[in-house]
């Protein structure tokens, strides 16, 4: 009886509701098809037109459906609420947690504290994606001279993230496993910039490093570089050669610090046992290189997408070898994890002079840039590529990313940063290189990504 009482209420219900929306329905069509007077039309565009030059355009495309209100105060009203849903939804989005890579999990037996000085820079932050997607807890150092927050801006607030403004040149007393000591500029015109503060960096804050190393027994990995051979007069360059190095011409604020900086770590490993490792880095290049970073690769392909000249400074006759960042990744992680303790190369032997390299970018970029000459610089090393063997033997590591594929990709690289005109419009961490990273760590192995 109740149930047939009940049925009896919700059908009086339902053909009360279908009545009340047949005749809105019917209402707003009659007042849809109502043509607005002049006047009406004149002042909502007048409105719309006015919040247009305060900013708001998106009300002016508002005007043609506003058109049909009756009560014309009533635009004021929608606006202020259209306002007002915005403003809720940017609270909303703002509290939706942030997306980040997908990284592996790590138990705590395997899970390492790290830190990486520099780790906003160029090759820093890319070390810093491969250690956070293997799932270890990444510490960066960096005083922002040459890195960049938006190099890592993508792990800020990670669980497994933390990024300290701090410049190393004072000591840091933090709690760490493993460090990567990177800090320092690399280009030749950033060092030369500062020479005094160069040194610092690579002898003071070398010391702090590894008197960090030394308090937490931590190991450390310090990042040298090919200059400690300076020009050269062993080709290619073997780990047992000694070098050339102007102590006194303009590239010693780096050269002589970074030999320096080796000496101290073995110092620090003979005296205090600290464990320590040494890439000698040879000339890397890709994506994140900063647009003012002078050196030849950002140089030649930003003037060739922009059309302007191609320059060599002096003959062209001298050489390089270029390795693609994730090479050098690859290695900097083999080596850190290795028993070895005497420096290792990092490079890949692909020797080019400048002037074919000028040729390999202005064919690939295309445009109209023309290749021209300028002044050498003062002491440029003349010829330069490294001798692996060591990596290859101690890492069975080598560089497997050929010369075209990362140029490609560094082009792209720099054609979006040429397009880009918001800061919304960063270089966040790739997808793409992250799912080829996870396959690779799934296999065992570390890839190209
Ligand atoms: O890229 C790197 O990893 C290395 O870069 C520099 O060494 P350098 O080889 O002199 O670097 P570049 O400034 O890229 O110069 C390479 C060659 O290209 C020439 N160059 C550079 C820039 C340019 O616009 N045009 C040009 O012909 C230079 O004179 C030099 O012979 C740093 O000093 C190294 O520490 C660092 O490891």
């Amino acid at each position: 009886m109740k149930t047939v009482k009940n049925m009896k209420k919700w059908f009086t219900s339902l053909t009360l509701l279908g009545f009340v929306l047949a005749v809105t329905f019917n209402w707003s069509l009659l007042v849809s098809s109502k043509k607005p007077s002049d006047e009406e039309v004149a002042y909502v565009d007048d409105k719309a037109r006015h919040y247009s030059e305060t900013g708001q355009e998106r009300l002016l495309s508002l005007a043609p459906s506003a058109k049909v209100h009756q009560d014309i105060t009533s635009l004021d009203e929608a606006l202020l609420k259209i306002k007002n849903l915005e403003q809720r939804l940017k609270d909303i989005e703002f509290r939706i947690p942030k997306k980040y890579p997908e990284v592996n999990f790590l138990t705590f037996k395997d899970r390492k504290r790290i830190l990486v000085t520099g780790g906003a820079g160029f090759v820093g932050s890319h070390l810093v994606d491969r250690l956070m997607m293997e799932g270890h807890e990444v510490i960066v150092v960096d005083n922002f001279f040459t890195g960049r927050k938006r190099n890592v801006e993508h792990w800020i607030g990670h669980e497994n993230f933390e990024l300290i403004h701090h410049d190393i040149v004072n000591p840091l007393y933090i709690e760490v496993d493993q460090i990567y000591h990177l800090a320092s500029p690399a280009s030749p015109p950033h060092y030369m910039y500062n020479p005094v503060k160069t040194i610092k960096t690579n002898t003071v804050g070398t010391i702090n490093m590894l008197g960090l190393a030394k308090r937490v027994g931590a190991r450390v990995l310090i990042a040298s570089t090919s200059e400690v051979y300076g020009d050269p007069e062993v080709h290619p360059q073997t780990e047992s050669y000694w070098g050339h190095v102007n102590p006194i011409g303009p590239r010693a604020c780096y050269d002589e610090s970074k030999r320096v900086s080796e000496t101290l770590a073995y110092s620090y490993g003979k005296q205090e046992n600290v464990a320590v490792r040494v890439a000698r880095i040879f000339n890397t290049y890709g994506p994140r290189m900063h647009s003012n970073d002078g050196r030849v690769v950002s140089n030649f392909i930003l003037q060739a997408l922009t059309g302007q000249d191609i320059t060599i400074y002096g003959s062209g006759k001298q050489t390089r070898s270029f390795q693609y960042v994730s090479d050098l990744v690859d290695g900097l992680i083999k080596l850190q994890n290795s028993n070895y303790s005497m420096p290792v190369n990092l490079g890949n032997p692909d020797e080019h002079t400048i002037e074919e390299f000028a040729s390999i970018i202005h064919d690939m970029v295309g445009g109209k840039s023309h290749i021209i000459h300028k002044d050498a610089m003062e002491d440029d090393p003349q010829r330069r590529k490294p001798d692996i063997t060591r990596a290859n033997h101690v890492l069975g590591w080598q560089p497997l990313v050929p010369l075209q594929q990362g140029i490609k990709k560094t082009v792209e690289y720099f054609r979006r940063e040429l397009m880009r005109s918001k800061h919304s419009e960063r270089n966040l961490h790739d997808p793409v290189e992250a799912g080829n990273l996870r396959k690779a760590l799934s296999n065992g192995v570390l890839t190209d990504v």
